[in-house]
């Protein structure tokens, strides 16, 4: 390792700022001056109670720069918005005092739109798929590609990043970097000898038009969820848990084809994986694809709704889609409350989309739209209910492991993931059990309960030890139990990892604001990332997101916006270089603070408008249209 690299490396005991235990820094305290220890007592005081430490010299003066104390991460996890739906209610529990903060009622995806808008069938020559029906002289779209290209505006600068990689941009005409492939004086497209055709590029699970029609029609078969369903229902539906326990053994005998034992799905081999959490918005392919070249092991679609997919919705299957890193390793992450939705979904992905490591059932959702239907943590108050709704969605998989996401309960006061997770073990035939240590009603703000995660992970390793006992080892394999909230360094992953029966740790916020936190678990050090460092991360997460939204105007509008949800998070990184004290903590808010040069500054900026700054270094000039309103709105600058 260079002496850079060496450098930048530290562990919290090799820091120049000295981690102080609570007695040292009694001590320190008692042979300083009066001064410095109010100081010492003050700055401490404040670390404990969520205010992260700032060296002196880093510190801006007030109004110099706005505070990072305007995120909300309940606002971020309710929201579907800037995908276009809209389920940002909050649950009745979850209730705001007087105005509702962030601006999230209004964000939408407003698109820039070209003057001309080219028929799909001119755009690029390679597309087969996109034919006009209509010719010429009835197509509501234009095919006049000279008119289209002299109103065209400028090229961005640079080259195409889709071509490069590819050798083909399926954007053809419409890119935005068109001049890196096309000839003027030919009039022609370029493609490289060695170019990759969309459907080859690097992207899994993308199902055409015309199956999702078929599904929208109900012509694509699903017998298998047709079997179950009518099998649950006449088995499962309205009976108590006893009555259901006494008849198990028989119904086994009589499913139609005898769905695959734990023992005989894929082993999901979660024993120390590093996991990024399911994540509506933000966790799109671009950042999986980020997080999987660096480090991740285990990603998971956004939350996908069962009943839209089973209707063919093209949103709801693009969140099905993979890219190539992802799998095998990549959970689908399904949420419905009723069987036959939940079968049809599997039995469809499985069928249409195979590049499946695990479907996971979301029972964790804290979002009113969700609770209401019985769907997300409205499940855990109904477990006869989940118990089916894994039946059902593992009878449909096949091969493929179901796992269950958890939260502890609905209320602080009454955790429900223990008692649940006995009943799941006994018939729920889940390949693992994630519990995000929070109740719904409880906020981001509380920590979340390592404790209480601990007795979960205790109950799957009883269960798992009693199953080695009980059987031969060698035809099973064992249930995983993954622990989630708050991992925000390698030294949260060690004490959460002590925990007994936890195998695995998921992590959702700590890797959006620090993505390369993988990396310091497994180095076992925080890593002091340089700006330019973290920019060139930046870089590769709006390439990607180019890769995956496309280059013309449509995709980098696109791919600017769910930039900016990304740079929301990422500015919330506080350089370790510059804290005066370790562990940096999620909860903990900063003062106003400026880093140790202009680019440090810009990434930790809390202003939206600096985001969208960030975007056009890789994405060119944002269009007049462009809005972006956060979620936590910084008036600061305003
Ligand atoms: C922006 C955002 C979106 C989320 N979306 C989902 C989701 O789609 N499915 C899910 O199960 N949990 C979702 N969660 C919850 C996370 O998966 C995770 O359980 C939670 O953030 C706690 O982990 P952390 O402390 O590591 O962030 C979301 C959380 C956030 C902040």
């Amino acid at each position: 390792m260079d002496s850079t690299n060496e450098q930048r490396k530290r562990s919290s005991e090799d820091l120049p700022v000295e981690v102080i235990p609570a007695s040292k820094s009694q001590k320190l305290a008692v042979e300083s001056t009066e001064d410095s220890v109010q100081t010492i007592k003050d700055s401490h005081d404040s670390w404990k109670k969520g205010v992260a430490s700032i060296k002196k010299e880093f510190l801006a003066e007030d109004g110099a720069r706005s505070k990072q104390d305007d995120f909300d991460d309940d606002d971020a996890e309710a929201s579907r918005t800037a995908r276009g739906d809209d389920s940002k209610g909050k649950g009745k529990n979850v209730k705001r005092k007087g105005k509702r903060r962030g601006q999230n009622h209004a964000r939408q995806l407003i698109q820039a739109h070209e003057n001309i808008k080219l028929c799909a069938s001119v755009v690029d020559p390679m597309d087969t798929l996109h034919t006009c029906n209509y010719g010429v002289e009835n197509c509501k779209f234009s095919h006049d590609v000279e008119a289209y290209l002299a109103q065209k505006p400028e090229d961005l600068p640079g080259e195409c990043p889709v071509w490069k990689e590819f050798g083909y941009c399926p954007s053809g005409l419409k890119c935005r970097w068109l001049g890196s492939h096309y000839d003027k004086e030919k009039k022609v497209l370029i493609y490289r000898d060695d170019y990759v055709r969309k459907n080859e590029q690097e992207e899994l699970n993308w199902i055409s038009g015309g199956d999702k029609n078929l599904l929208q029609k109900r012509k694509i078969s699903l017998d298998k969820s047709e079997q179950i369903t009518e099998w649950l229902d006449k088995n499962y539906k309205g009976k108590t848990a006893t009555q259901v326990r006494e008849d198990a053994k028989e119904h086994a005998a009589s499913y139609i084809e005898a769905p695959f034992k734990i023992g005989e799905k894929k082993d999901l081999r979660f024993k120390d994986s590093k996991i990024v959490a399911p994540l509506t918005t933000v966790g799109n392919l671009p950042f999986r694809r980020l997080m999987r070249s660096l480090g991740a092991e285990v990603t998971y679609s956004e939350m996908a709704l069962c009943l839209p997919l089973i209707q063919g919705s093209k949103s709801e299957w693009a969140l099905v889609k993979a890219h190539e890193t992802e799998y095998p390793g990549f959970g689908v992450q399904l949420a419905a409350s009723k069987h036959w939705q939940t079968s049809k979904a599997v039995e469809a992905i499985a069928k249409l989309a195979p590049n499946v490591s695990e479907f996971n059932l979301n029972c964790g959702c804290p979002i009113d739209m969700l609770y209401r239907k019985g769907e997300g943590s409205a499940m855990m108050e109904n477990p006869n209910r989940m118990i089916r709704v894994l039946k059902g969605m593992n009878y449909c998989s096949g091969e493929i492991p179901v796992t269950v996401k958890l939260r502890m309960g609905i209320s602080n006061e009454k955790p429900l993931a223990e008692q649940l997770a006995h009943k799941l073990l006994a018939e729920g035939d889940v390949g693992a059990i994630t519990v995000h240590g929070r109740s719904r009603k409880q906020r981001y703000a509380k920590e979340a309960d390592w404790d209480y995660i601990g007795k979960v992970g205790q109950i799957v390793k009883d269960y798992n030890e009693q199953q080695v006992e009980d059987k031969d080892a060698s035809d099973r394999h064992p249930v995983y139990m993954v622990g989630n909230g708050d991992c925000y360094s390698y030294e949260d992953y060690n004490s959460a990892i002590k925990r007994p029966g936890v195998d695995s740790v998921m992590i959702g916020r700590g890797a959006l604001i620090k993505p390369w936190i993988f990396e310091e678990i497994q180095a076992q050090q925080y890593l002091d990332k340089s700006a330019s460092e973290r920019l060139d991360i930046v870089k590769n997460y709006a390439h990607y997101a180019v890769d995956h939204w496309g280059s013309d105007e449509f995709g980098i509008n696109t791919a600017r916006r769910y930039m900016c949800e990304f740079l929301s998070f990422t500015y919330r990184y506080i350089p370790v270089g510059i804290l005066e004290r370790l562990p940096p903590k999620l909860n903990q808010r900063p003062p106003p603070w400026k880093g140790r040069n202009e680019l440090e500054s810009l990434l930790g900026s809390p202003d939206y408008k600096d985001w969208i700054k960030i975007t056009e270094l890789f994405l060119g000039k944002a269009d007049a249209g462009f809005s972006f309103i956060p979620k936590h709105k910084s008036n600061s600058y305003e």
